[in-house]
């Protein structure tokens, strides 16, 4: 299309190719032509995924989620003025490499559709499809009998998608969403609203508000994991939109993965687990650091891997954890005593608690 980024803004390339190539014939311009049209353009300026980032915008527009859901009819049928220009609005923003999930405001998490905000981490495929439906798995096969109503607790809740779907899937569990980031709080609540608008919601800023769930079935969490020394070859479109705490897990990707295991010591019932999202290197690296911190009563239990050779790790808790001592306590809770809590149900007076 003759469109190169080394010819200053990518954005007025853009104007001008619109304008050369439909402003004549704007009443003819039809779905696939546009779609084609700015899978060009996207090509040309080096966007990533052109084809389906222009699917994906053009098919919102029309108010379908895919290309492949768009009514064969519409596929022919010339856009309006005004559609052209909406597409043309949010393809601009793809051309700063704004992920399309922001572009969108909405993504598909599983069943449920959330909205999507920057600079809150977007859901990725490999939480979607390697670690939730492990836990469901694991949770159907070890917590049938053992619990009724299993308290689950997710670290880092970002969007809601985990917390959220798991309610969808469990609807008798009490889930406790917990992110650092007040964006991500906030976004979990709104979401929560939107799919869930019968739940019961408390939200608060302080860890003491997990106190009153006592011990929990299941922590799970998609930790910040990525090396300290490798964020910097992420890509633009994380680089530029996302929270880079939700990514950055330090020196050896295992900071936060260390507070959360020191909070499920004090936390997790003796025959709890815990499902983390990790890098590959990590679970010799968690085997190995659970090894010296036998006080904390974890073992690891097994390592499940996706096509992708993403990992996670699955510790499971072997015995009652000592009692904490009273400086222990707040210790505990190292993931931030300026962590902020959603809990998404009210805590029941089931016998486990009572
Ligand atoms: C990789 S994102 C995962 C978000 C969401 N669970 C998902 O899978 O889409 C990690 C999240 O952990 C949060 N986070 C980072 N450090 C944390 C900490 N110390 N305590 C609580 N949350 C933390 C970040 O704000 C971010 O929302």
């Amino acid at each position: 299309v003759g469109v190169s980024p080394a010819k200053g803004s990518i954005l007025k390339p853009c104007k001008q190719m619109l304008r050369q190539n439909f402003s004549d014939k704007a009443e003819q311009v039809t779905t696939t032509e546009l779609v084609s049209y700015w899978r060009d353009v996207f090509e040309a300026n080096g966007i990533p995924e052109a084809q389906e980032s222009s699917e994906y915008i053009v098919s919102h527009v029309l108010g379908a989620k895919t290309f492949q859901t768009l009514k064969p009819s519409s596929l022919f049928t010339p856009l309006t003025k005004e559609q052209q220009q909406q597409i043309q609005q949010l393809c601009a923003k793809r051309l700063q490499r704004m992920p399309v999930q922001y572009v969108l405001g909405e993504w598909d998490f599983q069943d449920l559709t959330l909205k999507m905000k920057p600079p809150v981490f977007i859901p990725r495929p490999e939480t979607e499809f390697l670690l939730l439906p492990w836990v469901s798995e694991q949770r159907d096969q070890r917590l049938r009998d053992a619990s009724l109503y299993p308290v689950i607790l997710e670290v880092g809740c970002g969007s809601g998608a985990v917390a959220l779907s798991l309610l969808s899937k469990l609807p008798h569990s009490q889930v406790i969403a917990l992110d650092k980031a007040e964006a991500a709080v906030n976004l979990t609540r709104e979401n929560a609203e939107s799919v869930h608008p019968e739940m019961n919601q408390e939200f608060g800023g302080s860890w003491e508000q997990l106190v009153p769930w006592g011990p929990v079935d299941i922590i799970i969490s998609n930790p910040p994991y990525v090396f300290h020394e490798d964020m910097t070859h992420l890509e633009a479109e994380i680089l530029r939109y996302e929270d880079l705490d939700a990514l950055d897990g330090g020196d050896d990707g295992m900071r936060v993965i260390k507070e959360i295991l020191m909070l499920a010591s004090y936390l997790l019932k003796d025959e709890g687990s815990v499902f983390l999202e990790v890098d590959p290197r990590h679970p010799e690296m968690v085997k190995n650091w659970l090894q010296s911190h036998p006080d904390l009563l974890l073992s690891f239990s097994a390592t499940h891997k996706d096509f992708c050779a993403w990992g996670a790790v699955y510790p499971h808790h072997t015995g009652p954890p000592d009692p904490p001592s009273a400086s222990g306590v707040p210790d505990v809770f190292l993931i931030d005593s300026a962590a902020y809590v959603v809990s998404l149900t009210e805590p029941p007076a089931h016998p486990a608690r009572a």
